[in-house]
């Protein structure tokens, strides 16, 4: 359901991201993971159409993201990494706005818009301005923006990030129950949020894939500790 094939994405002559394949299959839940600038949000945003790559080539359900975007798009739900646009909207404006763009009926979008209101709890912050909400509920509005037109795959950039506790334990509820019905692809730094949540993990850094298999197999390259085997596989000394 998500390919990424070759992908590179050159900044002069700076690689964000150096000939990235992959793929996640129909129902899986694969953790992308790197240390900071590893290449995840280049990769995620070639993935999704938001930028095109140098090379390569990035499909959803199918679908070239450069030649095939609106198909694409249809079944393809992206949170990006700083949350949702539209800080002076509320929940219920910003939703009903893309609902609109999205071409739904009235009805239809009164039903979506109550399942996905359902789903990420935002009933309490309905007609707040989103850039009033706290970074918790800016990520669920996030979310319910990417799950509005029910789309089959998810790609989520970092979902978790900058969360306190409860925050990140009703997110990570979230997307286990999503990852019944979806394929989802998610971003993070948070390696218990692999063990927690993941059947498969993919590692980057500097760019380029180091590590594609089970959560099991990279505790391996570690004697069994994933921070190790984070530490092994990407040297990552700043800390
Ligand atoms: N538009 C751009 N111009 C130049 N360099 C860029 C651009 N976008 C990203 N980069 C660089 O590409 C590298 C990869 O960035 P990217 O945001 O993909 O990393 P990341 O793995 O998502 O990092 P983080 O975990 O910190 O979010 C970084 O060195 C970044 O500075």
């Amino acid at each position: 359901m998500i390919e990424a094939i070759g992908l590179s994405k050159f900044y002069g002559p700076f690689a964000a991201a150096r000939d990235v394949t992959f793929s996640v299959g129909e129902g899986e839940l694969v953790a992308f993971l790197g240390p900071n600038g590893a290449g995840k949000s280049t990769t995620m945003k070639m993935l999704t159409g938001y930028i095109a790559p140098s090379e390569g080539i990035g499909r959803i359900a199918g679908h070239n993201m450069m030649e095939d975007r609106i198909e694409g798009s249809r079944q393809l739900g992206y949170l990006p990494e700083n949350g949702p646009l539209y800080p002076e909207m509320t929940p219920l404006a910003m939703l009903s706005f893309f609902a609109e763009a999205r071409g739904m009926s009235t009805a239809q979008k009164k039903d979506r818009i109550e399942a996905v209101v359902e789903i990420c709890d935002l009933s309490t912050v309905m007609y707040k301005p989103i850039s009033k909400l706290s970074k918790g509920f800016k990520q669920r509005v996030g979310m319910s923006q990417a799950l509005l037109h029910e789309p089959d795959v998810l790609i989520m950039d970092e979902p978790t990030a900058g969360l306190d506790p409860n925050q990140v334990r009703g997110v990570r509820k979230t997307m286990r129950r999503l990852s019944e019905t979806k394929t989802i692809l998610l971003s993070t730094h948070i390696l218990q949020e692999v063990e927690a949540m993941a059947s498969r993990v993919v590692l980057i850094n500097e760019g380029r894939l180091v590590y594609d298999g089970s959560v099991d197999g990279l505790r391996e390259h570690g004697g069994s500790d994933l921070d190790d085997a984070f530490h092994a596989l990407t040297h990552d000394e700043a800390v």
